[in-house]
């Protein structure tokens, strides 16, 4: 994925090296001196001698347009430079120390914004005299505060993060702090924000010395060119179309690079946001007949992402069945794939995770059956939250803080075109899902109830339209012991209220398992290794996998656990063969060789192992 994210970088920085060796290599390229007048030839086009035509004193406008990149670029580039650095510093001191440090730093950088820009850079230049020195001076006091805003305010949401308090625990010193975890993690938008303000301070530079205070005549410079190019623009319009090609093409290349700088440096960049309609299905191939689900089939699902040496399969031909009514876990360790199956029915994947082969077929409210993968974006959006509906591990992270719970509750109906009498519904439902002063709550923000209150707000958001099916991803896991068998009540009952839905619940938690569920999918290393009615999963598992997770669950005081040894396998780094096998205690030669399909063991059971019968 980074490989990726490095070769978006090459275009834009071939293109850019080539702007800034052109400018660097001018003194020494053969072109004609670009101060040199020849008043006979004056607004003459392009010639043999002259590839871009001569200006309105007969200067080579080629010439001029190289030498004055070194003009435009060393000035935008200094200033930004400059600018980046103090702003930055300024930023970061006044965000993370606050108070008074905040008022000197911050706050004071804030008063040249109080000045319209192109009037303070005439104050300085008038002061100073024009030159590109006073103008690289007087663009870095203009931009600099823009600096310190942008990493004043990352700052301070950064400094509260558990990763930059993690770094305190550890008697880390502040010095150490700002330069090696806020800065790094603040940089992003800092990139974004010097790529902007090069293209300002060159579209700056061109202004002022198109006005005549920057850079001074006859020396070459884009604002120079432009400013006598337009008194002449009538004979020789193309003088003006050169220029402003240099200035938007340098400008665009700048702007593209730091883009694919940011992608590059940041992992999460290429991982954030979500695969578009197209890049899903061209990534699949046809499916000729998708098999008729009851609710919810899917079949041979298999999900990639890129790895250093091509892609990597991280779920691999999965296939799950759920009857309307019907409970289906999903159990595993960490990393097997469980969460991104859950994301792959409700069309949620991240960008870096695409779909290459399976079908996920639904049946909607309108009783058709759809295939998941292959619908558009908007009518998946049109399906999630009616006719499916997902709830997540961490309420809290999953409400906005910033609006009441009612609002948030009440939008959810509101998406799916109801608006009358949306209030009262709000309140049934967080009457429903048994929060206790349900009018009081909707008026509630999240940071004013209980983990276990905001999973219940949660709920009532997810099943406000009645949803077929609810996907539901380890919803108890950021809860303590007594909620978490709340919550579970509270869904097993909804279900049964809301006759006819369907429930995936995605868990590493077998006792939950035997609580709730119908059936049990076991995934492992991105595969469905055992499948089947859970009480019959549970009682007699038929693959070591199963058995050895049954093993490790505590139960009942005097039980010895027994842990599984080693640690489900890196997705780059499978085994030949079965997957478990390196950690199987029953594996012989031929599992390392053979990776074993899931065959049917009993009715409506299933199960990936070459020794099923042993286990029997
Ligand atoms: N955005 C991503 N980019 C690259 N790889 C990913 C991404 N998301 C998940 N993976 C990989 O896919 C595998 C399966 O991840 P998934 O989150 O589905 O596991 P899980 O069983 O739900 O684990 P957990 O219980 O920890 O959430 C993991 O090994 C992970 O490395």
């Amino acid at each position: 994925m980074r490989r990726a994210a490095y070769r978006g970088l090459i275009l834009p920085g071939v293109l850019a090296a080539i702007i800034v060796l052109l400018a660097i290599a001018a003194p020494i390229m053969p072109l004609i001196d670009p101060v040199r007048q020849d008043i006979a030839h004056r607004l003459t086009g392009p010639s043999a001698q002259h590839w871009l035509g001569q200006d309105e004193y007969g200067r080579d406008v080629l010439s001029r347009i190289i030498w004055g990149a070194r003009v435009s670029l060393s000035v935008a580039f200094s200033a930004a430079a400059a600018a980046a650095l103090i702003g930055t510093l300024l930023g970061i001191l006044g965000g993370y120390f606050r108070g008074v440090v905040e008022l000197l730093t911050v706050r004071a950088a804030e008063i040249v914004l109080c000045f319209p820009p192109l009037l303070l850079a005439l104050l300085v230049v008038t002061l100073l005299g024009p030159g590109a020195g006073t103008l690289i001076f007087s663009l870095s006091i203009l931009f600099a505060p823009g600096f310190a805003r942008v990493a004043y305010a990352e700052t301070l949401s950064t400094r509260a993060l558990d990763y930059v308090t993690a770094q305190h625990a550890l008697g880390a010193r502040t010095r150490r702090i700002l330069a090696l975890t806020v800065l790094p993690n603040i940089a992003t938008p800092l990139i974004v924000q010097f790529s902007l303000t090069v293209a300002a301070a060159m579209l700056l530079e061109s202004g002022l010395s198109f006005l005549g205070l920057g850079v001074v005549p006859p020396a070459p410079s884009w604002g120079l060119m432009i400013r006598g190019a337009r008194g002449a623009m009538e004979q020789a319009p193309l003088l003006l179309f050169w220029p402003c090609l240099a200035l938007t093409g340098t400008v665009l290349v700048l702007n593209l690079l730091c883009d694919r700088l940011r992608d590059a440096l940041d992992p999460r960049g290429r991982a954030m946001g979500r695969p578009g309609f197209l890049g899903r299905v061209f990534a699949l191939p046809p499916v000729p007949s998708p098999p008729a689900p009851g609710l919810l089939s899917v079949q041979g699902l298999t999900l990639q992402v890129p790895g250093p040496n091509g892609p990597i399969e991280v779920v691999r031909g999965v296939s799950l069945s759920l009857a309307p009514g019907e409970t289906l876990a999903i159990v595993g360790e960490s990393g097997s794939g469980k969460t991104l199956t859950g994301l792959a029915v409700m069309g949620l994947l991240p960008a870096a995770v695409t779909p290459v082969a399976g079908s996920i077929m639904l049946t909607g409210q309108d009783g058709m059956p759809r295939d998941l993968l292959r619908l558009p974006e908007p009518e998946l959006r049109a399906l999630r939250g009616r006719d499916m509906a997902m709830i997540f591990q961490d309420p809290s992270s999953s409400l906005n803080p910033l609006l009441r719970i009612g609002t948030q509750v009440a939008e959810s109906l509101r998406a799916h075109g109801t608006h009358d009498g949306v209030h009262d519904r709000v309140v049934a439902l967080l009457r429903q899902v048994g929060l206790p002063d349900p009018e009081r709550a909707a008026m509630a923000y999240p940071h004013e109830l209980s983990g276990g209150q905001r999973q219940r707000v949660m709920i009532a958001a997810a099943i406000a339209n009645h949803p077929r099916l609810l996907l539901a991803d380890e919803p108890t896991t950021a809860l303590d012991v007594t909620v978490q068998a709340q919550i579970l009540a509270l869904l097993q009952a909804l279900k049964e209220a809301e006759g006819g839905m369907g429930m995936v619940f995605v868990t590493h938690n077998l006792a939950v398992v035997a609580e709730i569920a119908d059936r049990v999918a076991v995934m492992y290393a991105g595969e469905v290794v055992e499948e089947g009615p859970a009480d019959e999963v549970l009682a007699a598992p038929r693959h070591p996998y199963t058995a050895a997770l049954i093993a490790s669950t505590p139960e009942g005081e005097a039980e010895r656990l027994s842990a599984i040894p080693g640690a489900v396998p890196q997705p780059w780094a499978m085994p030949p063969g079965c997957r478990f096998a390196p950690r199987c205690a029953m594996a012989q030669p031929a599992c390392t060789v053979t990776a074993p399909a899931l065959e049917e063991v009993a009715p409506r059971r299933a199960a990936r192992c070459l020794r099923w019968r042993e286990l029997a």
